[in-house]
């Protein structure tokens, strides 16, 4: 799915107006319509107050076509306007005289003094700020979002939560409403999956408000969000007459002294997407564990017992893994140094070589085109150097796998994978996967899948959607706690097999004959 810009989001508006003949305050009506649809689905009339809190904008202009909405199906309402600015648009303007015309009389909020009782069974709308935000909220109306939270009332956000930017980070964490819903218009907005701002909108539905579809698929967008659909075009089958030679030779290296485990889950990765074959390289103290855990994995030793020492192997892999549990002794770091010298089979780069790569800057030249860099936060930074906010950071991202051709996976709860300037922003995942080894599974995915012929990027797209999409299925029977990195290796089947169902028709549920009984 694409992510627009807020510059696109308000071109697309404008195309759409002009296209289909509408007026703007049409288009702001389908959109507090789809809300209001939204809501009383849900509430179906239910007696809890509603509190519209609407600022002056073509956001406000939402929230007070909505509140129209809700009263004439008997909702129990309040409205405030939030009076931040005399500037008020033309249809926030066209929306307040329909609802003055209904006799319903918003209360004008412009300083602190007066805000409204909320009580906790209470239902908050936050139409106060859209994706017009240009600069900080005045301090009343930072103490009005306080006020908001302290609540503890349900906050439904219309857009975007109040006080985010779109293409900044935040500048006091007070100054943005903290959602407990958001309801989106047409697509998502990409601070919904950064991880400063996402904090703020922790779910979001998006709902279409019929912008012009010519318009939406033909706007070049920087970002996509990665789901089942865009995935399923990038699988490939398994042949019929294909044997094990078919589908590639996987080499990881690494490990060192208790660290075996991290090639293990590496390998077992690797496995299970499909790797027709899977070998490891490591010191001769994991070959005892490997071969007794691993039975399908075979093992080059390195002369050390302890530590990588020299990488010297006679097989042609088609794809090779480097990092996980690997240390940073200084033979290792020669070992690697002279590896990259002599390599030029697709890589993917993990947790310690990373490191090392961030030590000796002039390596990263030494990588073979295309290859797949996969670090967590912390290694990012010291791959990159530190950012003011998440917009920053991608900015050096994709400088940087620019310069280095790479492949850059930024992972984290929305794993971000940046190539050629775009970036691919992985939907599946949860918060049990933040568990020790989860990465290396990861490395091994990735590198088992560039191993069967998928081109770098794809595999880094793929392997994470699988990733995560193995980690949701297996925490349906572990819970969050209880998920373990081997779990997401052994559930890639699964993860596979689930992108060939179909989704759940509901069904409708029977009207009851209360006459029949
Ligand atoms: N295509 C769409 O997505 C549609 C968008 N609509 C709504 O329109 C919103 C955008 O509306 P606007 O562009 O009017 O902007 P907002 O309603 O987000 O903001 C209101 C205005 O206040 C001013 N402002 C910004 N920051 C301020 C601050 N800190 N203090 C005081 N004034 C400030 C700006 O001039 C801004 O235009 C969207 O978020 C959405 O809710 C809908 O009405 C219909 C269609
Ligand atoms: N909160 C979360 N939600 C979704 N995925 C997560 C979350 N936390 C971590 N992950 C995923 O788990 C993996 C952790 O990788 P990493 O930090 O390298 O762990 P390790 O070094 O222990 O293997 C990444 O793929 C990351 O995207
Ligand atoms: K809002």
């Amino acid at each position: 799915m694409k992510i627009f810009s807020g510059e696109q989001i308000y071109e697309a508006d404008r195309f759409t107006i002009e296209k289909q003949g509408i007026t703007s305050d049409a288009l702001m009506e389908r959109a507090a319509m789809q809300i209001f649809n939204w809501l009383h689905l849900r509430m179906q009339g239910a007696p809890v107050k509603i509190h519209l809190f609407c600022g002056i904008g073509n956001n406000g202009g939402d929230g007070i076509a909505l509140a129209r909405h809700l009263q004439e199906h008997g909702y129990h309402i309040a409205v405030y306007v939030v009076n931040y600015s005399q500037a008020r648009s033309k249809d926030f303007l066209i929306n307040l005289e329909r609802l003055k015309d209904r006799k319903i009389w918003p209360e004008f909020l412009d300083s602190d003094k007066h805000f409204p009782e909320i009580g906790r069974e209470d239902i908050v709308v936050d139409a106060i700020f859209g994706i017009g935000l240009n600069r900080p909220p005045a301090p009343w109306v930072v103490n009005l979002m306080q006020h908001l939270h302290r609540s503890e009332a349900f906050i439904l956000s219309v857009d975007v939560p109040s006080g985010l930017y779109t293409n900044k980070g935040i500048e006091n964490p007070d100054a943005v409403v903290k959602a407990n819903f958001v309801l989106s218009f047409q697509a998502p907005k990409l601070v919904f999956f950064l991880p400063e701002t996402g904090v703020y909108s922790n779910q979001w539905e998006i709902l279409d408000i019929g912008l012009d579809q010519e318009y939406l698929m033909q706007t070049e967008n920087e970002y996509d969000l990665i789901g089942k659909n865009e995935v399923l075009p990038l699988y490939k089958p398994r042949e019929k007459f294909a044997h094990k030679g078919s589908y590639g030779h996987s080499l990881i290296i690494g490990g060192s002294r208790g660290k075996i485990g991290a090639v293990h889950l590496a390998a077992r990765g690797c496995l299970r997407v499909g790797s027709g074959l899977v070998t490891t390289y490591v010191p001769k103290c994991g070959l005892t564990p490997l071969q007794s855990n691993l039975p399908e994995a075979m093992v080059i030793n390195d002369s050390d017992e302890y530590y990588i020492s020299k990488i010297e192997f006679d097989i042609t892999p088609k794809a090779i893994a480097i990092g996980v549990g690997l240390g940073k002794e200084k033979t290792t770091i020669r070992a690697f140094t002279n590896f990259l010298k002599a390599n030029d089979l697709p890589l993917v780069v993990d947790a310690d070589a990373l490191n090392i790569l961030s030590e000796n800057k002039t390596l990263l030249k030494l990588l073979p085109k295309e290859s797949v860099l996969t670090p967590h936060p912390k290694e990012l930074e010291r791959l990159i150097g530190t950012w003011k906010d998440d917009f920053e950071k991608l900015k050096k991202a994709k400088a940087f796998s620019k310069k280095y051709d790479c492949v850059l996976v930024i992972k984290g709860a929305h794993t971000i994978t940046i190539y050629e300037g775009r970036g691919y922003i992985n939907s599946t995942g949860n918060p049990g996967m933040a568990t020790a080894g989860s990465g290396d599974v990861l490395t091994g995915i990735i590198t088992g899948l560039i191993a069967q012929g998928y081109p770098s990027l794809n595999a880094a797209v793929f392997g994470v959607y699988l990733h995560g999409r193995a980690g949701d299925i297996a925490i349906e029977e572990t819970g969050y706690q209880a998920l373990i990195a081997s779990a997401i290796a052994d559930t890639v089947g699964k993860a596979y097999i689930d992108l060939f169902k179909m989704p759940e028709v509901t069904q409708q549920e029977e009207p009851q004959d209360e006459t029949a009984k």
